[in-house]
Formats: C-alpha cells, sequence, structure tokens
C-alpha cells in the first residue's frame, strides 16, 4: 500500500461503536465540544435504525452530518458509507470524522467499509470505541446468551478502546468483575470507567491508536463470530444442541442482529406527560431502547425523550428544524401492535 508518504495529511476517522442506549451520542457531543475547541472541524456520519434521525437534534447545527437512516450501516446501507464518505470529505473538507453506527451494528462491517474506501481516498482509520453499558452488559453476562448478548460481545471483540460507561448504575464489585470480563474478551484495548462518558478525550483519542492491536482482536472476532453463526443456526433450525455443517460466508453480518426490529410512531396529538411515562415504564422488556421528541398536551415545552435498559431520561427541548412529534421503538421480536394501540389510545384520551 502506498498510503505511508501521505500519511501525514489524511483525515483521521473515529467509529463509535457499542449497544443501543450505551452512551454513544454521550460521547459523540463532547468530541466534537473537544476538537471544536481544539480549533478543528469535525464531520459525523449518523446511522440510525428508524426513519428520523433525532440524535442529530442534539449534536451542534454547525457540525456537517451526514445521516444514513432508515437501515443499519453494517447491512442495508453499507455500500452507501463509502459515498457519504466521499461526499462528507469533498464537501466540507473536515479535520476529522466521526461515524457513529446504530446500536445494532456490527463493527467489523463498519470497519471493512472505512479500510475500503481509505484506498482511494485519504482517510486513516484511527480506532474504533466501543461504549459499553455496564448494567446491561452484567444483566446479559448473568444470561449468558441470546442474540444481544453475542453482538455486545462482537462489538466489544472488534473494539481499539472501550469505554465502560454507566458505572453510575452497578456497584464497586460489578465494576471490577466487568473490568476483567472485557479485558478477557479483548485483551488489546485500554478499558476506561466512565460514567455518562465523561473521560479525558485526549487519552481516548491516544488510546487505542494501534490499527495492530484491533486488527488482530478484529480478526479473532471475524473467526469466532462466524463459528457463532452456524452454531446457532443450526442450533435454531434443528432443535439439538449439534453444530451442523452449514456454511456462511464471513459476510453475514445480519446474522446478529436481523431480530431487532424497529417501530417509529408519529403522533397527531399531544399525548398526557404522566400517562405517556407511565407507559414507558410498562414497555416490555423486549424493547430494550425507545426515544423521541413529543409535544405533552399538559407542558408547554417539547420534551426528548429517551429510554435505555430500563432507565428513561426527558429532557426539554427546542427542535432544530421542523420536527414531528415522534417516538422509535427498538428491540426485539416486540408487538408492534400492541404499542402502536396503546401511544393511539393516549391520543384519543386526550382529543377526547
Ligand atoms: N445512568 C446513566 N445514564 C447514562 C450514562 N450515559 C448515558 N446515559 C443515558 O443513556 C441514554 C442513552 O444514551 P445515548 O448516548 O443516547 O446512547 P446511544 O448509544 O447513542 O443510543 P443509540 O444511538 O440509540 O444506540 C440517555 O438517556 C443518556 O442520558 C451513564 O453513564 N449513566
Amino acid at each position: 500500500m502506498s498510503v505511508t508518504s501521505e500519511k501525514e495529511k489524511s483525515i483521521p476517522v473515529y467509529i463509535l461503536s457499542g449497544f443501543l442506549g450505551s452512551g454513544k451520542t454521550t460521547l459523540l457531543v463532547q468530541l466534537i465540544e473537544h476538537w471544536q475547541q481544539a480549533g478543528l472541524r469535525p464531520a459525523v456520519v449518523m446511522n440510525e435504525l428508524g426513519e428520523v434521525n433525532l440524535d442529530g437534534q442534539v449534536v451542534d447545527a454547525e457540525v456537517p452530518m451526514t445521516e444514513m437512516l432508515g437501515g443499519c450501516i453494517c447491512c442495508t446501507v453499507r455500500g452507501d458509507l463509502g459515498l457519504q464518505l466521499a461526499d462528507l470529505v469533498q464537501e466540507e473538507s473536515p479535520d476529522v470524522i466521526v461515524i457513529e453506527a446504530t446500536g445494532a451494528a456490527n463493527p467489523m462491517e463498519i470497519l471493512d467499509a472505512v479500510t475500503e474506501t481509505s484506498l482511494y481516498m485519504r482517510l486513516e482509520l484511527k480506532s474504533l470505541i466501543t461504549v459499553v453499558d455496564a448494567a446491561h452488559l452484567s444483566g446479559l453476562y448473568q444470561e449468558q446468551k441470546g442474540q444481544t448478548f453475542k453482538l455486545m460481545q462482537e462489538q466489544i471483540r472488534c473494539a481499539s478502546v472501550l469505554i465502560l460507561n454507566k458505572t453510575d448504575r452497578v456497584g464497586e464489585q460489578e465494576i471490577s468483575d466487568l473490568q476483567q470480563l472485557l479485558t478477557k474478551w479483548n485483551g488489546f484495548a485500554p478499558v476506561i470507567q466512565a460514567v455518562r462518558c465523561e473521560v479525558d478525550m485526549d487519552l481516548l483519542l491516544q488510546s487505542g491508536d494501534g490499527v495492530h492491536a484491533y486488527q488482530a482482536a478484529a480478526e479473532s472476532d471475524h473467526q469466532e463470530a462466524a463459528t457463532e453463526h452456524v452454531h446457532t443456526e443450526a442450533c435454531s433450525e434443528h432443535g439439538c444442541g449439534h453444530s451442523h455443517e452449514h456454511h456462511h460466508e464471513h459476510h453475514t453480518p445480519h446474522a446478529s442482529h436481523e431480530h431487532v426490529m424497529v417501530y417509529t410512531h408519529y403522533f397527531n396529538q399531544p399525548v398526557n406527560s404522566e400517562a405517556f411515562e407511565r407507559f414507558i415504564a410498562g414497555l416490555p422488556r423486549d424493547v430494550y431502547r425507545a426515544k423521541g421528541i413529543l409535544s405533552f398536551s399538559d407542558t408547554a415545552s417539547r420534551f426528548w425523550f429517551q429510554y435505555a435498559y430500563r432507565e428513561s431520561d426527558y429532557m426539554k427541548i427546542t427542535p432544530q428544524g421542523d420536527v414531528p412529534n415522534v417516538a422509535v421503538f427498538i428491540g426485539e421480536h416486540f408487538d408492534q401492535a400492541v404499542i402502536r394501540h396503546q401511544l393511539l389510545e393516549m391520543e384519543s384520551i386526550n382529543q377526547a
């Protein structure tokens, strides 16, 4: 490869990975501030499973942002990533680029797409940062099964640096157990513990700046992930504990998250805030992420709400641009009709 002499001029690229709701956007906002304070011009590629870019609302409107909506960057919209990067570079000449993947993405595929693009553009993949929700991982680790657990494991294995986030939600012992677990799954990546992704940004950006480290981790991950896919499919198809001779190409990223579904609800009427909070608190466990922008019938302001792994959060917001009242629900095999029905009922009560 002939990039060595050009390396100084290449644009650094960071990939933010981590399961749905782990804290990627929280980190993104701080990274942007950090770069802006250093006089740099960052650009963002934002990928969301839903049809609306809600996370974009919390990012400084001045920051150039490419949105890849309605599909996961690692499969359905993967082919576009190279084009989006090329457009961003040509139109905005940023000093640094961050790609925030959907929480359901397998970062290996994004990594492949970025490296492919860097063959013909001056991009340099600096690191793959995976944000881990400490409480969520702890819960899943105790169960030791499920697609979500596997996906989280893949995201951790691919990382060149790990942020063990939401440590406020677990005890001291759990933190130290999780720290050990992360090191066991990925011995290459430094682990930085954090609450709300508040970390020393210089340290974060320097950590894991080792292409060798993440490549080595990623390669072993790829092999293991492929084995796991074979095994899982064999088990579910044949209902037994044996592995059958199924052959899957490496590029079957969907296998790890095709079970993830999204329901987007556009509100026609404002709803009562307390009724909505009760509804969110009572969401089925299979819905593991929800977010949206709402007008309530009993509040003057609009709200940005979030729900991630049994915790919800409401924040007053004045949206940028013309944003509808909308909520996105992401989960595994949940009944969309039930959610829709409950929301419509809330709307109609309020209309009456
Ligand atoms: N308790 C607690 N909550 C946190 C922490 N970090 C982030 N959150 C909250 O977790 C929720 C999800 O955070 P985001 O940064 O939007 O997560 P994300 O990974 O970007 O989510 P997706 O883009 O949907 O995958 C928000 O309500 C955050 O305020 C933390 O350290 N502790």
